[in-house]
């Protein structure tokens, strides 16, 4: 069982809730990040969670994770999914299992949407469920990652 997780949300995330409501709902990062917290700490596990507009700011916490003992990832990496070969190399880097995370579904989007830089090194990716795919990639992190 995972004991420590990191949800990481990329750019633009930190406006959910009042963002495209009818793409991303109304649920705030805020609101996330709590229940992801109170979710973790229900089977004794930790969460930690951060977000961040800047892709540097994502890859360094991705390669602190790896000595700060964290043992999954979760994480929504808004639109960087679509462009950075960096992000991915940063997880790939770390070889920390992780679990990719879409809100919206991005395979029914725009064309440029359908591809993801990171899904080819994901344990698995979840997209469409709103904000409970969420809850959905925890679960799996606390129970097999
Ligand atoms: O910022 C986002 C959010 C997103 O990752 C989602 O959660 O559905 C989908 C991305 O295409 C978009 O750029």
């Amino acid at each position: 069982m995972a004991k420590n997780i990191l949800l990481l949300n990329g750019p633009n995330l930190n406006l959910l809730g009042s963002r495209e409501p009818e793409v991303y709902g109304s649920t705030t990062l805020a609101d996330v990040e709590r229940a992801a917290m109170a979710q973790a700490s229900l089977v004794g596990a930790k969460l930690t969670a951060f977000q961040s507009n800047h892709e540097g700011a994502l890859i360094d916490r991705i390669q602190a994770a790896k000595q700060e003992g964290i043992d999954a990832i979760v994480i929504n990496p808004g639109g960087l999914t679509h462009s950075s070969v960096s992000l991915r190399d940063a997880l790939a880097g770390v070889a920390l299992p992780f679990v990719e995370v879409h809100v919206s579904n991005i395979h029914q989007r725009e064309t440029f949407r359908h591809h993801s830089y990171l899904s080819g090194i994901a344990v698995g990716v979840i997209c469409g469920l709103g904000v409970d795919g969420y809850t959905a990639a925890i679960a799996f992190a606390l129970k097999k990652l």
